[in-house]
């Protein structure tokens, strides 16, 4: 992988929806897992060090419908535990395990920015996206000491 200097950042989508789902091309590996192990790939990575990652919890929208019609999140991540089975609760619980990866595996500490996704509700994801843009550009400028 070649990263130049110009790559401040770096959008990563996890779809959390996938939780009770293989993946199409090796049916022995879960989806969610799938994203995981990526992520604690790609936050470990030294040449990605100094780059920013923003997580997207995608499908966000098939999360809810699915914990609304009744599939148990408990029965495919165990360390859900007792928990509500409610999308909200979900949300917090998926936001904060991806945070943790990224702070224990990211080679030196950076910033984590976090959402739940529905990209294919473009307005809001645009919205989302001209936030995380500002929000990146702003954290540099500040470092490099235009700000
Ligand atoms: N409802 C909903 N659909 C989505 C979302 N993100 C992507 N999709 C749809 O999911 C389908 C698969 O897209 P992706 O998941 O991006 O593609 P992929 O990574 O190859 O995923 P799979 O086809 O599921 O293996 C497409 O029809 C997308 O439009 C989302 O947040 N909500």
């Amino acid at each position: 992988m070649r990263i130049t200097d110009d790559v401040i950042a770096i959008i990563f989508l996890a779809p959390i929806s996938g939780f009770d789902q293989v993946l199409a091309e090796d049916r022995s590996v879960n989806r969610l897992e799938d994203s995981v192990l990526l992520w604690k790939e790609v936050c470990s990575n030294k040449m990605l060090a100094k780059v920013d990652l923003v997580l997207f919890l995608n499908k966000c929208d098939i999360l809810e419908s699915k914990l609304k019609s009744g599939v148990r999140l408990a029965k495919y991540v165990r360390s859900f535990g007792e928990r509500p089975n409610d999308p909200d609760v979900a949300q917090k619980y998926f936001r904060s395990k991806f945070s943790a990866i990224h702070r224990e595996h990211s080679p030196i500490p950076r910033k984590f920015y976090g959402f739940c996704t529905s990209v294919t509700d473009t307005t809001t994801t645009g919205g989302i996206i001209a936030a995380v843009k500002d929000m990146v550009l702003r954290e540099h400028l500040r470092a490099s000491k235009l700000l």
